[in-house]
């Protein structure tokens, strides 16, 4: 039996614990790492970076074995920097066991006792299978179990309207399978309605079958074909069933409950310091109960408790100037508000602008203008943006200048500075900040009225 004093101990080498090990390490503490699975966690492994590269190799129309072939080159390329050989180079002590806590201030790893000044439990969130008649005898994949399919599906049956739900469905119909995506309530249906009606569309162009508003009530196999019952009796059969329907977060078999460490039915309990009830312990990423689930909130979440790790220092996680996008085409993106959370809030100070793709140079020269092909909405509260929405070609990357306007809660004239090149994508954030100046500025008497009389005056 071993016994391993150290500063932090860090739980989960995935998007949030690695970044706080390699911060941690970095700047002169001493760390112990450990992960039970896959160097990376789910980003790596089956999560993002697959799910992107099979998008990517969907558009380039490659074969199904070409495009897992990519999807597994991507993984391989980029895991040596996330890899137990890097850590260990950087000085973290790296054990590949399951955690769990024995006491508020000691964990067990594979027979080795680790007693920490300071924890972080970043395990993650695993698939969630919802309890539907049948499921659990007939097989399924989800998004751990995919990657390994060899051919393409004949038709893939995806249960749950999500990201994952809409992603897969069009990499799957692009490679040439036949799609039936079955959403209980409304595909990305936590979207602006709007926007996800602008992805909606162009997936069903595409030939994806979207059908919303009916749950699976009862799934069984027949004569080897997956057959999934709905509320209202229709079946759908495919050869292949994806459940997507949401994430569970890894906060079982932890021994929480001998860290003191309080969780919910949707994780681990924290403040906005990301402290859990034991004040030694602090939680980030997926496994946090009511947290937004993405790779980068792990890794910005990771950069916020470093502060208070390693300098006593406080620090708070602000969640308003936080992005995330879809990466269907066309791409949907999103930071703070949408315009119905934003009208709930602020009702009638609320302004709306917005300018369309089809009138974006970039775009209409790169044949992406067409109809349906997008749009940034703004949310103007007393002229600060509160809120963007932009669907269309590249809106993930396009979000990005959203988030430092939103963290820095600048103000619309502030932002109409920005120049962009000419002709870019990104020209279109300006068309919507002159959006909100045209009135105020071409249909203004006082304005017209101020200039006329300067124009007499002036020699
Ligand atoms: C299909 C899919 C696509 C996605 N696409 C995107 C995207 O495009 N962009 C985006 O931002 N996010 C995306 N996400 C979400 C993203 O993957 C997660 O938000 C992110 O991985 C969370 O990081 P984490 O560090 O909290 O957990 P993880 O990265 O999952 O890491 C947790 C690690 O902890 C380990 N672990 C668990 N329990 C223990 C234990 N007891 N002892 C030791 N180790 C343990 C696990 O094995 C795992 O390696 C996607 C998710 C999925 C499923
Ligand atoms: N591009 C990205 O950033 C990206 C991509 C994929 C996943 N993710 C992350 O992973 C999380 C999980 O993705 P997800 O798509 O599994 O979850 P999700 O919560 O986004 O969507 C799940 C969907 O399944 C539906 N659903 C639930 N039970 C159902 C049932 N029995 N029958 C039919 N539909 C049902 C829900 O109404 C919901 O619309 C996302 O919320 C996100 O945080 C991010």
């Amino acid at each position: 039996m071993t016994n391993i004093k150290t500063d932090v101990c860090v739980i989960g080498a995935g998007s949030g614990g690695l970044s706080v090990a390699a911060g941690a390490v970095q700047m002169g503490a001493q760390v112990v790492l450990i992960e039970k699975g896959e160097m990376g966690g789910d980003c790596l492994n089956s999560g993002c970076v697959p799910s992107k590269a099979l998008l990517h190799a969907a558009a380039k129309g490659m074969s199904y074995p070409d495009a897992m072939a990519h999807v597994q080159q991507t993984i391989a390329t980029i895991a040596p920097h996330d890899s137990q050989e890097r850590f260990e180079e950087l000085g973290c002590k790296v054990i590949r066991a399951e955690a769990r806590f024995t006491s508020p201030t000691t964990l067990d790893a594979g027979g080795v006792t680790i007693k920490a000044r300071r924890f972080v439990i970043a395990t993650g969130s695993s698939p969630r299978v919802p309890e539907i008649e049948g499921l659990a005898s007939v097989p399924y994949l989800t998004n751990e179990t995919i990657w390994g399919l060899t051919s393409c599906p004949e038709h893939l049956v995806i249960l749950g309207g999500g990201a994952i739900g809409m992603e897969m469905a069009q990499a799957h119909r692009r490679l040439g399978a036949q799609v039936t995506v079955i959403e209980a309530f409304a595909a990305l249906g936590r979207e602006d309605a709007e926007a996800a009606g602008v992805v909606k569309a162009a997936l069903q162009a595409e030939g994806v079958t979207l059908i919303e508003g009916k749950g699976a009530e009862r799934v069984s196999v027949v004569d080897g074909q997956t057959c999934v019952t709905l509320s209202d009796g229709q079946t759908v059969t495919g050869s292949h069933l994806l459940v997507a329907t949401g994430r569970r977060a890894n906060s079982e078999n932890l021994g929480l409950e001998h860290a003191e460490v309080d969780r919910t039915k949707t994780g681990i309990k924290v403040g906005d310091n990301l402290r859990t009830s034991n004040r030694r312990i602090y939680a980030i990423g997926d496994v946090i109960a009511g947290g937004m689930q993405f790779t980068h909130v792990a890794g910005y979440q990771a950069g916020v408790v470093i502060r208070p790790l390693l300098f006593g220092l406080p620090a708070k996680a602000a969640r308003h100037h936080i992005p995330h996008a879809t990466y269907t085409s066309p791409e949907l993106a999103q930071v703070g508000l949408t315009e119905a959370d934003a009208r709930e809030t602020y009702q009638d100070k609320l302004e709306v602008v917005r300018a369309e793709i089809s009138g974006n140079d970039r775009a209409i020269a790169t044949g992406r203008a067409g109809a349906g092909s997008g749009f940034i909405k703004l949310m103007v509260v007393k002229s600060r943006p509160v809120g963007v929405t932009i669907v269309g070609p590249d809106a993930g990357e396009m979000i990005a200048f959203w988030s430092l306007v939103l963290s820095l809660n600048l103000k619309m004239s502030k932002i109409a500075g920005m120049v962009a090149p000419y002709p870019t994508l990104a020209e279109l954030n300006k068309r919507a900040v002159s959006a909100y100046f045209t009135p105020r500025l071409f249909e203004s008497r006082k304005v017209k009225t101020i200039v006329k009389t300067i124009q007499r005056l002036v020699p």
